[in-house]
């Protein structure tokens, strides 16, 4: 087989590329999937900067990435629903399958999860991911291996607005317009939303976002939480307030204004991880009978429902990629992220050829629109 170089973080801002042993099939349940394609998460830039995310810390040398799709190159024998030269987006964290809370349905949080470039675990920034068939999804005809890439993204997207059981006709506020923000709003909009405000502090972003899946926007101020939150409501005429309200900054002063922009009664879900602890207006919690929920990666039937909707031509998603890099391209990659120079870049697969180092035919609103973008969470 060919190549399975593979991009590998030794220490903060030390990566290099290793040439690794393709990996075997683990069970007969597996699949093994030459990588074409992968886009890079504000996770993988933290990592790439500060070596650690939380509790999760890089001690060893780890392969980076995990928003990947590629081709099926091998199959177990006990797998009956793919083929070799099938094109599949991969789900990149594995559940036991076993504890209490896969067996609940809700597998994101299995405490034995082994996720992709998350520590001590590798990721998919290399030639070939063996991975169990059933979180290997097949892409229908209509959507590219590039689509397919930007299933993981928007499968976390998509599992943040079900915890937000946006309703058709709710009204929807989602605070900041990163990727993850603007795929909660074309989400929200699938899901029957009719107006949805997307908040961010760079206009440019904001007026991507407009062109996208925002029916409104907000270029959040730097006065009080109360005072921003009653300006937000006016601007877009929320009336006493939203009926769901979405993080996906991370940030406090968004997540303060959040509180205050809810209608009583209404809806929060925080999708965004920034700081661990901040001061949180839990009075307005209490007081408006805000139903809270925290959102974390994805489950049962998120992937399935991310593909749907590019299949359906509900979500956009090619429109976030300014464009496609050579593998070996994939330091300067990561650097345009971090410096907020694209939505989305993808990178090909060690043995994938692309054309050119960045598609010539990217939309100059969109690199505008990503300007500020910190890439890291
Ligand atoms: N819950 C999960 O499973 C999960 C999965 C992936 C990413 N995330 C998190 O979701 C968040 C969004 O991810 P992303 O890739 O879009 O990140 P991103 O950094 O590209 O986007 C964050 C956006 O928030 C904006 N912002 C900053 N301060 C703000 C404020 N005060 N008010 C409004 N907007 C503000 C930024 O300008 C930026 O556009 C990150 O915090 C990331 O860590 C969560
Ligand atoms: O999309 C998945 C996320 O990037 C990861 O959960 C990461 O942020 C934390 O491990």
């Amino acid at each position: 087989m060919s190549s399975n170089l593979s991009f590998v973080l030794n220490k903060p801002n030390d990566v290099s590329f290793e040439e690794r042993p393709i990996p075997k099939l683990k069970s007969p349940h597996d699949v093994l999937v030459a990588i074409n394609y992968t886009g890079i998460c504000g996770s993988d830039v933290h990592y790439w900067v500060h070596g650690a995310i939380g509790h999760f810390v890089v001690k060893d040398p780890m392969v980076l990435g995990h928003e990947s799709a590629g081709t099926v190159v091998e199959v177990g024998s006990g797998v009956t629903d793919l083929k070799k030269g099938d094109r599949v987006a991969l789900e990149p964290g594995y559940p036991c399958r076993r504890c209490p809370d896969c067996l609940g349905g809700s597998y994101n949080l299995c405490h034995e999860m082994v996720f992709a470039a998350t520590p001590p675990y590798d990721g998919t920034l290399t030639g070939f991911w063996s991975a169990p068939h059933d979180f290997c999804y097949k892409l229908p005809d209509n959507v590219s291996l590039q689509e397919g890439a930007l299933i993981e993204p928007l499968a976390v997207a998509v599992h943040i607005v079900k915890q937000a059981r946006v309703q058709p006709g709710n009204s929807v506020v989602v605070m900041g317009a990163g990727p993850v923000g603007l795929l909660c709003a074309a989400v929200a909009a699938s899901f029957g939303a009719t107006k949805i405000v997307q908040v961010d502090i760079v206009q440019s972003k904001l007026d991507f976002a407009k062109s996208f899946a925002a029916t409104h926007t907000y270029l959040s101020q730097r006065v009080s939480a109360e005072e921003n939150a009653k300006n937000l409501i006016a601007s877009a005429n929320l009336g006493k307030g939203a009926d769901v309200v979405i993080d996906a900054s991370g940030a406090e002063p968004s997540i303060q204004t959040s509180l205050h922009v809810v209608r009583m009664g209404g809806t929060y879900v925080q999708g965004g991880m920034g700081k661990s602890d901040i001061n949180f207006p839990i009075m307005a919690l209490c007081l408006k009978e805000v139903t809270a929920r925290g959102s974390f990666r994805y489950g049962s039937g998120d992937y399935k429902l991310a593909i749907e909707l590019v299949a359906a031509g509900k979500v956009d998603v090619k429109k976030l990629v300014n464009g496609v890099v050579a593998f070996k391209d994939a330091e300067s990659a990561f650097k345009k992220v971090k410096e907020g120079e694209v939505i989305k870049i993808l990178i090909a697969g060690p043995n994938e050829k692309v054309e050119t180092e960045l598609d010539t035919s990217v939309d100059p609103a969109k690199l505008e629109a990503a300007k500020g973008n910190t890439g890291c969470c």
